[in-house]
């Protein structure tokens, strides 16, 4: 009989996946190498039914939304970003807490006809400022937010916040707030029906390990 296809979680690379690895441990899966000091994209495990690969998280909700990957792991932003489509989400994994929200100089005043505002989650900031009735011009940047305002690129940012941090050595507040941010388990629709028991038990053996606060 031919062997069963080992299941494919997709990570989140950087601080998701620093997060999610003891959680992983505390299921009972291990990489059998150490994934921050190596080049490589996939790692077998501990568990010869299950594979990881190691992504932006951008990139992982089109991995399993395609069944490349059957499971993943990746930020709530990044789905409200680029949609839950073919996708179940059947676990809050607690991890990388912080919030979506607006941000910019204090009492600056909404003076132009078109807000400007600049943002790596186009999607979602259209959507917010559609539904406050508010006109906005999105600007796509890929990080550094926070420059676009001091620049005289963007009004207001959209933006990941979590200490206030960044904002204030910016000289910025957080004004909206959008939505809050936690990284979720998210399951390929197909495989959750063709491959059900061992997904079922993954998810499982992840909600006992966020119930113990293994990550908190
Ligand atoms: N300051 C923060 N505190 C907690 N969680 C955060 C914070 N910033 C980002 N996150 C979460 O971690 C995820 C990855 O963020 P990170 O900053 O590591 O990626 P990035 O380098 O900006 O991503 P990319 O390279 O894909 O643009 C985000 O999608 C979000 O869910
Ligand atoms: O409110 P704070 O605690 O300051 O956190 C918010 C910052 O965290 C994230 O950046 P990150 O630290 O990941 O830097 P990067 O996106 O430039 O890699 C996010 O893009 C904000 O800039």
């Amino acid at each position: 009989m031919a062997m069963t296809q080992p299941l494919v979680m997709a990570l989140t690379k950087g601080r998701i996946l620093k997060e999610t690895l003891p959680l992983l441990a505390a299921a009972g899966i291990e990489p059998l190498e150490d994934v921050h000091s190596s080049r490589k994209l996939i790692f077998e495990t501990n568990r010869p039914d299950l594979r990881l690969v190691i992504l932006r998280g951008s990139d992982v909700p089109t991995y399993v939304r395609h069944g490349a990957a059957d499971v993943g792991v990746v930020g709530k932003d990044m789905l409200l970003e680029f949609g839950s489509e073919g996708l179940y989400e059947p676990l809050d994994l607690g991890i990388s807490r912080c919030r979506l929200m607006t941000a910019g100089f204090p009492d600056a005043p909404r003076s132009r006809p078109r807000l400007r505002v600049a943002s790596k989650f186009v999607n979602l900031a259209r959507r917010h400022y559609a539904n406050k009735g508010i006109q906005a011009e999105l600007i796509k940047l890929y990080g550094a937010m926070e420059l676009a305002p001091l620049m005289n690129l963007a009004d207001e940012i959209v933006d990941i916040v979590d200490t206030g941090n960044t904002l204030r050595a910016n000289g910025m507040v957080p004004l909206e707030h959008i939505a809050d941010v936690s990284s979720r388990l998210v399951v390929n629709k197909a495989a959750m029906r063709t491959r059900h028991s061992s997904i079922d038990a993954l998810v499982k053996a992840l909600r006992g390990a966020v119930e113990q606060g293994v990550a908190a």
